[in-house]
């Protein structure tokens, strides 16, 4: 189970020349000991500190570089051929022994004590190249990078902060760098700094020279934000950095989150390795470009002082807000205390955290709770617990919307009729309650009233509850409503067997046998409901479902409550799925990875009350109910889906005589272009499907998927419109839980 910290983290960058330009005053042995304390009492939780200093920048360059005179003389060579240049032989025999040994002279490091490095958050040398084009460059960064880690591990340090990746074409050397050093460091969690998008497109930088990976870094100040070549384009082939402004914004996002994507996927979604988004860039207004971000592990986020952003609140996992630049006097009215007031300040006010506060909120009342896997109830296979039971009577909306349905529904009943009610799956008795008070409240005389349930120890406590409460209002029948012998067939049939995907905890089949005893022209309520479902992206998730050794873990439906996840697509209206089978598709207008799906139900209970849990329209529909959270049907292995590609969903509800279990499978694509809606032989488009759903709060406004089974609604010569001709394959994940074979619900 995740925790929920009570506010975020906010640390403040100290740099190197602040670090440098101090003297220590008599209370502090220390500089950095005093900058800490500074720190602390101006509000800051930590402080993030560069782990080493200029001297040891100068002798890695000394040793590991081609100086730049020899260079220069050589003219404008690429940076390929600078490795041609041969080093100084006394350089190349002090590089020679440092790679045997490394090791740093007192000088080198910032830190040297354990009280110095007490709740400081180390940023590793943000001139190494882990991705340079050289590979003698990579070699020795990644010496580098392991010294400064074990220095950091022997200081009891828990978290670093790597150099940033700057070079798309060796990504995949630096993700390999990275995951030799969670495994070389086994405690030590590392984060990877990455600019939200990269800069060079606002403002044109010179090209870096062979050595300059370490001269053209002012490491004495803040750190920069650093810069993404991002590869195909024509300025990066050429090794430039010039800007590429003709792709617009969302392109270099996406290309920064495919960069991170590649490096979590060569780390193996390793739990220890975390981002640190920087987002010093000006941010896009399009708040659906970031959401991707919501579903990563991002632990930490750069703001300068210099800008800002209101939007850092609300991020889910709650992460270290480093603010860089406190001391540089920028806003002198508020001083250096002020940037963490205004954090803490936004993220009291956001809306995530208010909500979370509230009592009676979902956000509330699931508290220690989000992204935690819980296998669904088994209500019919299982006799549930009197606490379950205690928990779902908690809810404050289910109830009194069943007691407005029964209520509407006597109301339309014919007045001179006896009406014959029944509740089917009575549990502890609270739709017993209800049908009394809607009885009550709508002043019928001849109500019969009976209750059934299968579970003996709650049948003992809908017993109790006629003996004090109820008496002989209500006739108790002990048994399965598929086989149970009932007085009388019955006019209204309540029930609720809902699972969080709807049919899910078997409610068509015990429904099924309880349709022998409902009159012809009888009403049930629930009289409907839908499933649906949409492609989810979270690492979180897919760590968690992993994290379950057993094989089957990853083929096993979970209910969660979820945090950290970035839905792909827009959900269907409705899937409308009774048919025990559908095909969806879905456009994917960015680029992302699949690594579930989030499952939801919508229910009718009669005339316009309903129930709901579509994300987009629960809050119409059932505000503030606290009986569901969504069911996750995890993939085995995450499918990259490109921007504008298409995803197909197939999922089955299948079974046997003892079993029903779901089956599901994925299927990628290029060539998509978001579906438009064919129109019908008088001229007018078609909505999306709507039809099992007419009296529901309004239509969602997503229409990005579209249901691909043939519909009434749709007229035959529809069907090719909508069809995937001149789409190319690109991939698709293996079927999910043949047969039953790792998760079923028993009959
Ligand atoms: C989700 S609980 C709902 C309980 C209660 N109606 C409420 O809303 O709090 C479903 C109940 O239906 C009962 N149940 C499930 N299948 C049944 C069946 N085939 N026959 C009788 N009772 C059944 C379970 O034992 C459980 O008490």
């Amino acid at each position: 189970m995740s925790t929920w910290s009570p506010s975020a983290s906010v640390s403040s960058f100290i740099t190197l020349s602040t670090l440098s330009s101090r003297r220590s005053s008599a209370s502090f042995e220390t500089v950095p000991l005093e900058l800490i304390a500074e720190a602390h009492s101006k509000g800051y939780h930590s402080v993030c500190l560069p782990l080493t200093t200029e001297d040891w920048r100068k002798r890695w360059a000394e040793m590991c570089l081609v100086p730049s005179d020899s260079i220069q003389k050589r003219g404008r060579e690429s940076r390929r051929e600078s490795k041609l240049v041969s080093r100084d032989p006394s350089a190349e025999r002090k590089a020679e022994a440092w790679r045997e040994n490394p090791c740093f002279e007192r000088e080198e490091v910032t830190i040297t004590r354990l009280d110095e490095a007490e709740h400081v958050t180390a940023i590793i040398s943000e001139w190494l190249e882990l991705d340079a084009e050289e590979d003698g460059i990579r070699y020795d960064a990644e010496i580098a990078l392991q010294q400064e880690l074990a220095y950091a591990s022997y200081l009891n340090i828990h978290t670093a902060i790597l150099p940033p990746p700057r070079n798309r074409d060796h990504i995949s050397s630096y993700a390999r760098i990275v995951r030799a050093c969670l495994s070389s460091a086994p405690y030590m969690n590392l984060a990877i700094r990455l600019p939200v998008y990269d800069t060079s497109i606002l403002e044109p930088v010179a090209p870096l020279s062979p050595s300059s990976s370490s001269s053209s870094f002012r490491s004495s100040s803040a750190p920069s934000t650093p810069r993404l070549v991002v590869s195909g384009s024509a300025d990066s082939l050429n090794r430039n950095r010039f800007s590429t402004t003709s792709a617009p914004l969302e392109a270099h996002i996406d290309a920064a989150w495919e960069t991170w994507d590649l490096i979590r996927s060569i780390c193996d979604y390793n739990i220890r390795l975390a981002l640190a988004l920087d987002l010093t860039p000006p941010l896009p207004n399009s708040p659906g470009v970031l959401s991707k971000w919501a579903a990563e592990a991002v632990r930490y986020i750069f703001l300068p002082s210099s800008t800002f952003i209101a939007n850092a609140k609300g991020y889910p996992h709650r992460p270290n807000i480093i603010i860089s630049g406190a001391s540089s006097g920028l806003h002198k009215r508020g001083g250096e205390d002020a940037y963490s007031q205004y954090v803490k300040h936004l993220e009291r006010t956001s809306s995530v955290v208010q909500a979370a506060e509230k009592v009676g909120t979902v956000e509330n009342f699931a508290q220690g709770y989000q992204d935690y896997l819980q296998a669904p109830l088994q209500p019919l296979m299982d006799n549930l617990q009197s606490i379950t039971y205690q928990t779902f009577e908690q809810d404050p909306v289910k109830y009194q919307s069943y007691e407005e349905a029964i209520h509407k529904a006597l109301l339309e009943w014919p007045k001179q009729d006896k009406i014959i009610i029944c509740v089917a799956g009575a549990g502890r008795g609270p739709l017993v309650a209800r049908s009394l008070c809607a009885i009550e409240r709508s002043k019928r005389g001849h109500v019969c009233l009976y209750a059934i349930e299968k579970n003996p120890n709650a049948f003992v406590t809908l017993q109790n509850r006629q003996r004090t409460e109820w008496h002989d209002r209500v006739h108790l029948l002990f048994g399965d409503m598929r086989l149970v012998e009932i007085p009388e067939k019955v006019d209204i049939l309540v029930s609720e067997l809902l699972g969080s995907f709807g049919d899910n905890e078997l409610s068509p089949e015990c429904l099924d046998g309880a349709m022998r005893f409902l009159k012809p022209h009888g009403i049930s309520i629930p009289s409907s409901y839908t499933a649906h479902l949409a492609p989810l992206s979270s690492s979180k998730l897919y760590n968690e479902a992993r994290a379950i050794k057993a094989e089957k873990s990853l083929e096993t439906p979970y209910v969660v409550m979820f945090q950290a996840v970035n839905l792909l697509s827009g959900l269907p209206p409705t899937n409308s799925h009774n048919t025990r089978s559908a095909k969806l598709r879905f456009h994917i207008p960015h680029a992302g990875v699949l690594h579930g799906l989030a499952g939801y139900f919508e229910a009718i209970l009669y005339g316009n009350i309903g129930l709901s849990i579509h994300p987009q329209r629960k809050d119409q529909v059932s505000k503030d109910m606290l009986s569901w959270f969504p069911l996750f049907f995890p993939f085995k292995e995450p499918l990259y889906l490109p921007s504008n590609s298409e995803l197909q969903i197939s999922i089955w509800r299948l079974t046997n005589s003892r079993q029903v279990w779901y089956e599901w499978h994925a299927e990628s694509f290029l060539g998509s272009s978001p579906p438009t809606f064919p129109a019908t032989s008088g001229g007018q488009p078609l909505p999306p499907i709507l039809m099992a759903s007419p009296t529901i709060g309004v239509p969602s406004p997503l229409i990005d998927a579209v249901d691909l089974l043939p519909r009434s609604t749709l007229s035959v010569q529809d069907a090719p419109e909508r069809s995937t001709a001149r789409l190319v394959k690109i991939g698709h994940t293996s079927l999910h839980n043949p047969g039953g074979r790792s998760s079923w619900i028993g009959l």
